[in-house]
């Protein structure tokens, strides 16, 4: 007898990451049924993947996409609901009918659907990394409680928990510190001096990954690698100087666990998604994913560096992050968003972004209390966004 498919929703199905987790889930119609699917703004899209995998909901930021898409879909003769607002993608990521939630939202606005999976015990695959950055231990004690069975999708973080074994409880003892490799993103050789002159065009052009805007930027600043040392310190239980970076432009190495014992462990592959993403569709078994394999004879040399931190002050702000008052990754990730934004529309050159995010943690000392909820991050992310617009003005002035 065939398994029971397993029942996804793909928050943020529209972006990189969606539009390769829906690759990867039409190899295999056997397996996967896809129940919901949301999106932001690109609603041509989101009405194509509707029609395409039939979902039973479709969910949209406001109520005039929300009557955008639900009248392009009734005009096809789709039957897939549409919704719209925050609560309905809680709904979705928390349904009866969902077994596993695919998180890919960009930015903060993917913590409370996140929780809400979480909350419910689905299996959650985690792409949307400032979700964690943001949520950090109520996140977990979420996952905890809540019984949900969390599989990163971030392409160092699934090479980590590929290198470990399945029991969770015996990665303490076996781990002596991880390696995150960073590609270095395209400024890896630019003159520090000139990186105020660089465009959104060259910031997001990455030498190895297709990504969204926002992650292309934080990649080329390499407040990525510093969101992913934030992002490993949690979904591995590690202290802070045990998650080490190094510069690999070859994006072949994903990352490496260096065992007590002194082995180093890594996983390698083609820089492509969809490898992360099928490990995480399919975990603790494998499917195909439609990347491109590795060949070795054809591999230039694989080649390792230490990040310049006159290059990209901003990755040493994670292991600050992670040592100051709890609530200081919050404060630096809404700084961060912030700050790319205003960088991707033309409002602030590319230094500004690491000096916005450096003033924004020095001016806001958070105030968490231990017992803080889900809300009380939120009101701390909005505290820290208006903290970086008045800088920004100040700047400016
Ligand atoms: N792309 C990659 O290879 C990798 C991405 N990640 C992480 O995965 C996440 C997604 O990245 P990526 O796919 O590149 O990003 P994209 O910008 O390509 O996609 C983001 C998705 O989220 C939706 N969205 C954007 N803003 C909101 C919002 N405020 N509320 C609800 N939905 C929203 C977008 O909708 P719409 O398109 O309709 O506007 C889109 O579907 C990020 O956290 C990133 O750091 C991690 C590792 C690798
Ligand atoms: C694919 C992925 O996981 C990205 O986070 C990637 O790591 C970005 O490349 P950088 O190493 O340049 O940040
Ligand atoms: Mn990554």
């Amino acid at each position: 007898m065939n398994a029971p498919r397993q029942r996804l929703a793909i928050l943020g199905a529209t972006g990189s990451i969606g539009t390769s987790t829906l690759d990867v889930v039409a190899r295999h119609p056997d397996r996967f049924e896809v129940v919901g699917l949301t999106s932001y703004q690109r609603t041509d899209l989101l009405v194509q993947q509707c029609l395409q995998f039939r979902p039973r909901v479709a969910v949209l930021p406001t109520a005039e996409r929300a009557a955008e898409v639900r009248a392009a879909l009734k005009a096809a003769g789709s039957a897939t609901e549409v919704q719209h607002g925050a609560q309905a993608l809680c709904e979705l990521a928390a349904a009866d009918d969902v077994d596993s939630v695919m998180a890919a939202i960009v930015g903060a606005a993917g913590l409370p659907p996140c929780m809400a999976a979480a909350r419910t015990g689905k299996r959650l695959l985690l792409a949307n990394k400032e979700a964690l950055v943001v949520g950090g231990a109520l996140f977990m004690q979420a996952v905890k409680t809540g019984g949900a069975t969390l599989l990163p999708i971030d392409s160092e973080h699934s090479a980590i928990f590929q290198c470990l074994p399945e029991d969770r409880s015996a990665w303490a003892r076996r781990i002596d510190h991880i390696i995150l490799t960073a590609s270095g993103g395209p400024f890896r050789h630019r003159d520090p001096d000139t990186l105020h002159t660089v465009t959104p065009a060259q910031a997001v052009a990455h030498p190895n990954w297709v990504m969204g805007r926002k992650i292309s930027v934080d990649s080329a600043t390499m407040m990525n690698k510093a969101l992913e040392v934030i992002e490993a310190r949690w979904l591995f239980d590690l202290a802070p100087e045990n998650i080490r970076v190094v510069i690999h432009p070859q994006s072949i190495i994903h990352s490496m666990v260096v065992c007590r014992d002194g082995s180093v462990l890594a996983q390698l592959g083609t820089p492509d998604m969809k490898v992360p993403i099928a490990y995480g569709l399919s975990f603790p078994e494998r499917i195909e994913s439609g990347a491109p394999r590795l060949d070795f004879l054809q591999q230039p040399p694989l080649h390792f560096e230490t990040p310049d931190p006159r290059r990209f002050p901003g990755l040493q702000l994670a292991w600050d992050a992670l040592r100051g008052p709890e609530g200081s990754t919050t404060v630096l990730n809404a700084a961060n968003e912030v700050a790319v934004a205003a960088f991707l529309d033309g409002t602030i050159g590319f230094t500004a972004i690491h000096t916005l995010n450096a003033r924004t943690i020095e001016r806001l000392e958070p105030r968490l209390s231990p017992t803080h909820t889900l809300e009380d991050l939120i009101e701390l992310d909005t505290q820290a966004r208006v903290t970086a617009h008045e800088l920004m003005r100040e700047l400016a002035a």
